[in-house]
């Protein structure tokens, strides 16, 4: 979880690869509408987002259930979000929030080329963005550090608390 531009992408494709768990990448499912809106600029709604979250559930259940690993990418920018992502899959799902300041991930989204999400609207991500709760089952990294050094920080901390 992050803000756009926290590198949920690129961390979550090393830690796939290490951890060879599945893969689901959170904006691949969000419907046509919701891209549209964001490419155009504007921040989506929790209206726009509800049903979204509902399809990533529907993929942590189904992988829950069946007891298979995966790994999901997603903004979860509100715990009311991350309460419909872990429904039905409580004490199952740890969070990994890609944290850092506006500079640095504004930096990287400037740079960044080929993507519908347009830099403008990371100011409407880090306003929206709820920090992880005390009771929240997660793991917080700083964004600063190259990003295979983030992936053996989180896969280290998994072990470490998870036994994975
Ligand atoms: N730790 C890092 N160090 C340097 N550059 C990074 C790091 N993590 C990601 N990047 C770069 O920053 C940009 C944003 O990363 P990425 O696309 O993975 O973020 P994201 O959170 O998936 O964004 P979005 O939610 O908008 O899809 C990319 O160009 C990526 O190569
Ligand atoms: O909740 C949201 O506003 C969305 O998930 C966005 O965060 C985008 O999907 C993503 O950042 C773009 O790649």
């Amino acid at each position: 979880m992050g803000v756009s531009g926290s590198g949920k992408s690129t961390v979550a494709g090393i830690l796939a690869g290490a951890l060879k768990w599945d893969l689901q990448e959170g904006d691949d499912l969000h419907p046509d509408s919701n891209v549209e809106k964001m490419a155009s600029g504007q921040p989506l709604t929790d209206a726009d987002r509800w049903p979204w979250l509902e399809t990533i559930a529907d993929w942590i259940r189904a992988h829950t259930e069946a007891g298979e690993p995966g790994i999901v990418t997603c903004s979860a920018l509100k715990r009311s979000y991350r309460d419909v992502l872990e429904r039905g899959s409580e004490g199952r799902v740890v969070f990994v929030h890609l944290a850092g300041t506006r500079e640095r991930i504004s930096g990287r989204l400037n740079a960044r080329m080929n993507h519908f999400m347009p830099s403008g609207l990371l100011d409407t991500q880090l306003s929206t963005l709820e920090s992880i709760g005390s009771d929240e089952e997660a793991i917080v990294v700083d964004v600063g550090p190259p990003p295979a050094e983030i992936a053996a920080t989180i896969i280290a901390e998994l072990e470490r608390t998870r036994g994975i």
